[in-house]
């Protein structure tokens, strides 16, 4: 599967944040997408993930073949928002993106002890502190199989012992195939991740 952009551009509210943006990314690959506040990095993680439209160029997914024909079947979207209830349960918050998003994850208890929050699954989502938080929408990730993870400053909120987990995770991720564009002010620890330096104009196209 190959995730390709060419001459990509983005606006908001009518005015250009971006263009020229041109990556390829294959089976197993990562790009952590860096830039000064405001140069468009979330910007750009929305175009990919369908949530925005594209202002110029090109955006496909090759090589899905039936399960994953285009990049929203194929992607997890985890942005600044963990989209969670604060209401329902973690599990209950899970067992909705498990159903919405797909099978071929782990279960949900198997998920939140990988993240470090086995035994909380009934506690509502809203207890939980910033860090429990994010370290829940992670685990949103892993209930669901989905190749392509689209991250926006995943890591923020986390303490360093839940840093090396993600980056684990990330790691394991790309290592079974899996694609990762991470938008981050932080080093996320994914190794062998390319970097696409947003706030540069024109942007080099990297090849895959
Ligand atoms: N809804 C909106 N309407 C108009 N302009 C917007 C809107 N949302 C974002 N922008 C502008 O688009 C530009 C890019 O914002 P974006 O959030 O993509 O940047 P970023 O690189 O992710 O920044 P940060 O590092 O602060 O998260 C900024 O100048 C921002 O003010």
């Amino acid at each position: 599967m190959r995730l390709i952009a060419e001459n990509l551009g983005g606006e908001r509210g009518g005015e250009a944040v971006f263009s020229g943006i041109g990556f390829a990314l294959g089976d197993g690959q990562a790009l952590v997408v860096t830039g000064p506040n405001g140069s468009g990095k979330s910007t750009l993680l929305r175009i990919i993930a369908g949530l925005l439209p594209k202002a110029e160029g090109r955006l496909l997914i090759e090589e899905g073949g039936d399960d994953f024909p285009s990049i929203a079947s194929a992607c997890h979207y985890l942005g600044h928002q963990n989209a969670m209830k604060t209401a329902l349960s973690v599990t209950e918050n899970l067992r909705f993106w498990h159903d919405f998003n797909g099978i071929g994850g782990v279960g949900v208890e198997e998920a939140l002890e990988t993240v470090g929050l086995g035994g909380i699954g009934h506690l509502p989502f809203g207890y939980l502190s910033t860090g429990q938080r994010r370290r829940a929408a992670i685990a949103k990730l892993l209930v669901s199989h989905r190749p392509l993870w689209l991250l926006d400053e995943p890591t923020a909120g986390l303490d360093k012992a839940s840093e090396e987990r993600f980056a684990g995770l990330m790691t394991r991720h790309c290592g079974s195939g899996g694609m990762i564009v991470a938008a981050t002010h932080l080093p996320l620890g994914i190794e062998g991740a390319r970097e696409l330096a947003m706030g540069h104009s024109p942007s080099p196209l990297l090849g895959g």
